[in-house]
């Protein structure tokens, strides 16, 4: 036995904020190690084997009951251990519940559900309270503990629902075991008061408690070692066998060309070929600034996987290499790729000097959380991570006009020159204002299929239905639209975009910051998001920055700023909805970067073209703590990591996000595909900035796919489907019938695009 610093087992129940938890439990006690197991990661009989190691257990919280054992697992029964095993436990939410039916206590629905939802909570002022003033605590729950009649368990606070007026019991100990606990989130950003200084009080408790019994930990071993490995924050990142030394070194040429606009540039570098892939991700509207064309050249890299198979394609022009994974996954296979391709000497005010562009599908993201895809009827799948490595490139400031000619190949100062003079005589052409935007000849004979609005709002009910069981907090619901173009006025060829057209009309009626027009075959991309999903700056000492929206108002004459302002700041629905997914997402920052994340802005109310949106910003910074090898932390690979784990974005799931997807893939009649998922880049000096790909269509076709693939037939050549996925946050306060009016509002905002009138909505 050995006096070990203090070690902390936390269980985690599936739940969307665990690491916000350990983060929580570090900052009480900042010298403790912490161990995360799934709860059914062992059987309690292991999990018994392993307690002496710890000096503290946290049952945390999770979606479900504790009177479903699959929800619960093995968690469930260490309230009951016998005396020899004993350790003190701090239950969170269904921790608590789980608690309190192991002693008698009766777990019942609330009358009214709080998701989000900040509540004074009295106390006793002893305990866990012992020295805590006012509290008020953030509420995730849709089930309560009765406990009357109860002898063992004391309660140590409550809430009194105003509106219910109902007394619901929020914390509690056992009389004479270690045990404490508390219904609310101590670890929500918006909880005041009985946070840290609760988590704190715990850890004195459980020192008393565990000096008193002369309780020692095990030392740590090789045994304990291989069940929880190391301590979070732990990254397991897969190795990057060397730190790549052939660094690329990048050319730019700086041009003052204010008269040139992204779309002229875009025509000048082919874009109107249909047949190659091209991609430029646009600042089409404040807050954002940089454009970024890529200009590729026919042996551009282009890397294509689909959900389930154990190889990627590699194509580069002509060849096209299936490339098998064997032990690896995609992502750390893409991450190799990169650390093979790095860059240096770039201007340091360009977000972007070269590297992988493209986008990542909702299904990769569920993937990720290990829910099994059952691939939907479509084979073989078209691709879920579809990126191109961009070589040469163009960024336009769009604050002053000026344009960036970037080369991270060898000695490519001829195509610098070439490029140069190229656009110098295109400014000189464009010096009257650009004409283009407008195009409207896309026009064709379109079908619309929208979701039926009475199975919409059905389902919305569904989803509140799980909401009040406690399955889940929040549920982003979505519906497909598709349109299918016939006899377009041209088919697509070597002159001629449909989708480009397609793209051009978007960026005018909805422009937006995160706008994107993504051709990479089979899949075409048109994008006018206003939602950053991930951005990651270049290390050294690198910010990770996720921007969530959470909260909808259509724009029109009648809603000024101070009109949302009210609608959506304040609204407690809104901001509860919102502050779920802030803290689903400090929980994924938490989870790679360690300790070091920030609220840096909660609920700011902000315009884009057709929407005012509540938007919340978090941050993080990866600190020394976290076990990443240099190389990783060189080019960007944890900016990676952290993508690959929180796909898909919290913002279109829900919380919990596993539970959440789960359920909403039972009611989503197809899969999302691009829709959801994320478009952006990897630059190859280590940064990154990812959106969310909503406010988007895209299509797939059959006709340029890599010849491995099995292809469907092409399709009639002057015909299109395209697909506009959207949806909305759906909470216990929902509205069926409005949620249905916002689902609309941000579907019209690309179905105009295709001409379809407002008046049919309905
Ligand atoms: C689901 C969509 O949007 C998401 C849902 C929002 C909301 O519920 O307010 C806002 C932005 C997005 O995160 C969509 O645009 O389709
Ligand atoms: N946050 C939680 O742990 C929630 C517990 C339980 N699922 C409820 O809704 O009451």
């Amino acid at each position: 036995m050995s006096p070990a610093t203090e070690r902390v087992l936390l269980v985690d129940s599936y739940d969307s904020f665990t690491f916000n938890l350990a983060a929580l439990c570090r900052r009480a006690v900042p010298d403790c190690s912490i161990h995360i197991i799934k709860n059914d990661q062992l059987t309690f009989a292991d999990l018994l084997s392993y307690t002496d190691y710890f000096s503290a257990i946290i049952v945390g919280p999770g979606p479900g009951s504790p009177d479903i054992p699959e929800d619960i697992g093995a968690a469930n029964h260490l309230w009951r251990v016998d005396n020899t095993h004993l350790v003190p436990i701090f239950g969170v939410c269904l921790g608590l519940q789980s608690l309190a039916t192991q002693y008698g206590g009766i777990i019942k629905r609330l009358p009214v559900v709080k998701h989000g939802q900040v509540s004074v909570v009295e106390h006793t002022g002893g305990d866990i309270f012992k020295g805590v003033g006012v509290v008020k605590a953030v509420r995730y729950h849709s089930l309560h503990a009765d406990l009357t009649g109860n002898e063992d368990l004391e309660e140590l606070a409550w809430t009194f629902d105003n509106d219910e007026n109902t007394r619901i019991v929020m914390a509690l100990k056992h009389s004479k075991r270690p045990f404490w606990a508390v219904q609310y989130h101590p670890e929500s950003v918006l909880t005041e008061g009985g946070g840290i200084e609760v988590m704190f009080n715990f850890w004195c408790l459980a020192r008393s408690w565990n000096a008193a019994r002369n309780r020692s930990l095990l030392p740590w071993d090789g045994k304990a070692s291989t069940v929880f490995g190391s301590p979070w924050p732990n990254l397991l990142l897969p190795s990057i066998s060397k730190y790549c030394t052939d660094s690329r070194t990048v050319l730019t040429t700086t041009l003052h060309l204010p008269d040139l606009n992204a779309v002229t540039i875009c025509e000048l570098f082919n874009v109107t070929n249909d047949k190659s892939p091209f991609v430029m991700l646009e600042s089409a509207a404040a807050p954002g600034r940089y454009t970024i064309i890529g200009c590729l050249h026919t042996t551009s890299p282009h890397i294509t996987y689909s959900v389930g198979n154990d190889f990627l394609h590699l194509q580069q022009g002509e060849s096209c290499a299936r490339i098998p994974l064997g032990s690896r996954d995609v992502w750390s296979w893409v991450s190799a790729f990169m650390n093979q391709r790095k860059a240096s000497g770039g201007l340091s005010n360009l977000p972007f000097w070269g590297g992988l562009v493209g986008y990542m599908s909702y299904e990769i993201g569920v993937e990720s959380l290990s829910i099994p895809i059952t691939a939907a009827g479509e084979r073989p799948r078209h691709p879920d991570m579809n990126l191109v490595f961009v070589e040469r490139s163009i960024i336009l400031d769009s604050n002053d006009g000026t344009v960036y000619l970037q080369s991270i190949l060898e000695g490519d100062h001829k195509w610098l020159a070439d490029t140069t003079e190229l656009l110098r005589s295109a400014a000189q052409r464009h010096s009257t204002p650009s004409t283009n935007g407008t195009h409207s000849s896309v026009d064709a004979r379109a079908t619309f299929s929208l979701p039926d609005g009475e199975t919409y709002k059905s389902r919305v009910s569904i989803c509140q239905e799980h909401l009040y069981a406690g399955e889940s907090y929040e549920l982003c619901l979505t519906a497909p639209t598709r349109i299918t173009l016939r006899d377009l006025p041209w088919a697509a060829s070597e002159t001629q975009s449909p989708s480009w057209e397609r793209y051009k009309l978007l960026r005018k009626l909805n422009p937006a910051p995160h706008a994107g027009y993504l051709r990479l075959h089979p899949t075409t991309l048109v994008a006018s998001s206003p939602e950053r999903f991930l951005s990651f700056s270049r290390p050294p000492g690198a910010t990770f920055q996720l921007r969530p929206i959470k909260g909808t108002v259509r724009k029109g004459p009648d809603i000024t700023r101070a009109v949302a302002e009210k609608e959506l700041r304040g609204s407690p629905k809104e901001v509860a909805g919102n502050l779920m997914i802030v803290d689903l997402i400090r929980h994924d920052l938490h989870a790679v970067v360690g300790q070091d994340v920030d609220v840096k802005q909660f609920c700011t109310v902000e315009e884009y073209s057709t929407v005012w949106q509540l938007v919340s910003v978090i941050e993080g910074k990866v600190g020394d703590t976290v076990d990443a090898p240099d190389s990783h932390r060189a080019n960007g690979a944890l900016g990676w990591e952290l993508l690959r784990r929180s796909l898909p974005p919290g913002s279109m799931t829900g919380a919990p996000k596993k539970r959440s997807v789960e359920i909403l893939r039972t009611l989503e009649d197809s899969e999302r595909n691009v829709y959801s998922g994320a478009f952006g880049y990897w630059c190859v000096s280590g940064a990154g900035d990812w959106s969310v790909t909503i406010r988007s269509c895209f299509k797939y076709d059959g006709r340029y796919s890599c010849k491995h693939t099995t292809e469907a037939p092409p399709p009639d050549d002057r015909a299109e489907e395209w697909v506009i996925g959207a949806g909305g946050a759906i909470t216990a306060l929902s509205d069926p019938e409005k949620e249905w009016e916002e689902m609309l509002i941000k579907l019209r905002s690309v179905l105009r695009v295709f001409g379809y009138p407002a008046s049919r909505e309905n």
